[in-house]
């Protein structure tokens, strides 16, 4: 039975966090994609290198590939451009002219920037000294043929793509993302673009997830909405909970005659972890799982559902990802608001943080969406605090962008 009492039930928001931390693992499917779609992935097998990185003695300079003797003075012999494939042969005191990125020939031991160098007619003349290897770019000096590249766990930057494609990599085997199921429940919801009649208000809170879930690179999810009517939340639940690996219900959860998540989900033997946590806003938060299915229900006042999902399914997600930063970066900041609370739960307050310095808003219920839509930050007041005063340092969590 899903229906409980406040008092005896509600658990913390620490052990709460804790809960989620404990169930959920990372997701070991691998698959494969192309080095283009790969970004944001995780390896899931070391990368050896196919080639010689710089695969040839490479110039990093546009001057004078040298080949060097006692005196100051070269005789120019030719020219080598970037993507030239002939070597010549260099004997001492003979230069080539060459350019960056210009592969360098086994004869010539030094590179000269062109700055450096006086040209009169085939002979050129340098200022100062001239080190040995100075400005080659040895062959293999980045990764040599057959040694590790990248390894197992690598999260995939711009920079590691750009690396693996400059070694020639066209696949890579990583980390599948989870797929992602959001529920949306309601008679009252119709979709923005219709006529809105009497009693009705626009769907927002999928296309608010949606986006929380493309803003940390989660593109694999599938949306659906179901009226308030149990063997339809029933069915649609099951289905959910059989396609993805993790589902996100909004509303329906409460403890209304037609809130019929928590029966569906009983129904389904959905095994529950917890169900309300002592917090503002909220509080009918239920999370669970079947099989290695996660299950979010959140609550459908949308600044609680996105609250519950910055504040715990980011957890769950990022786990399931092997990413490091499980939570949201909190930082302490000086209050710019003076804030009484209302009621003993400890409250996440939508705020402005900036340089230091955080404004509490106006407008803090869990229905207020303009407010939450200027805020960039929560403000954590725990469970013992009435007041914040202003120049109070409080914990503030920063809301990604
Ligand atoms: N007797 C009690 N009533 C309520 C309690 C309580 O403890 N006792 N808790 C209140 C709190 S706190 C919350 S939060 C809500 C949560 O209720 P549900 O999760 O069952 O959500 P709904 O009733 O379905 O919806 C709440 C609210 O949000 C709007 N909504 C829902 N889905 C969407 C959507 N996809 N897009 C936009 N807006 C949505 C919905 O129309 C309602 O206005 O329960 C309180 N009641
Ligand atoms: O928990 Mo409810 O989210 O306070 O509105």
């Amino acid at each position: 039975m899903l229906i409980h009492n406040d008092i005896y039930n509600m658990i913390s928001i620490a052990q709460a966090i804790s809960t989620v931390k404990a169930n959920t693992n990372a997701l070991m499917k691998t698959t494969i994609k192309t080095v283009e779609k790969a970004g944001g992935y995780i390896l899931s097998k070391d990368i050896k290198s196919p080639i010689n990185m710089p695969p040839f003695n490479q110039s990093a300079m546009d001057g004078y590939a040298l080949s060097l003797h006692e005196s100051n003075t070269y005789r120019l012999m030719g020219e080598i451009q970037a993507g030239d494939e002939h070597q010549p042969i260099l004997k001492p005191g003979e230069a080539y002219r060459i350019f960056t990125g210009a592969a360098v020939p086994k004869t010539a031991n030094a590179v000269v920037m062109q700055e450096k160098v006086t040209v009169e007619k085939l002979l050129i003349k340098i200022e100062g000294d001239v080190s040995i290897n100075q400005n080659i770019r040895p062959l293999g000096e980045q990764v040599k043929y057959d040694d590790l590249a990248l390894k197992k766990g690598t999260k995939l930057t711009p920079a590691a793509i750009g690396f693996l494609a400059s070694l020639g990599i066209t696949t890579v085997s990583v980390y599948k993302k989870p797929s992602i199921a959001i529920i949306t429940t309601g008679n009252e919801l119709v979709e923005p673009g219709t006529n809105l009649k009497y009693g009705k208000i626009y769907e927002s809170n999928s296309k608010m997830l949606l986006s929380a879930l493309y803003n940390l690179k989660f593109y694999d999810i599938n949306l659906y909405n179901v009226a308030d009517n149990y063997g339809r939340t029933v069915a649609q639940l099951k289905t959910a909970i059989n396609e993805n690996d993790l589902v996100i219900i909004t509303g329906g959860i409460s403890v209304g005659d037609y809130d019929f998540v928590g029966r569906a989900l009983t129904e389904l033997h959905v095994e529950e972890l917890f169900y309300k946590v002592k917090q503002k806003p909220g509080k009918p938060l239920f999370y669970g799982k079947k099989g290695a299915t996660q299950v979010f229900a959140l609550p459908g006042n949308p600044a609680a559902a996105l609250t519950c999902f910055y504040v715990y399914v980011h957890i769950a997600l990022q786990q399931m990802m092997n990413r490091e930063d499980l939570e949201l970066k909190r930082v302490s900041a000086k209050s710019a608001t003076h804030f009484l609370k209302k009621g003993d739960r400890p409250q996440f307050l939508k705020a402005i943080y900036n340089n230091g310095e955080v404004e509490i808003l106006e407008g803090q219920s869990s229905a207020m969406q303009q407010t939450f839509a200027l805020a960039n930050a929560l403000v954590f007041m725990d469970e013992n605090a009435q007041e914040i005063t202003i120049g109070k340092t409080v914990e503030t969590i920063i809301l990604p962008e």
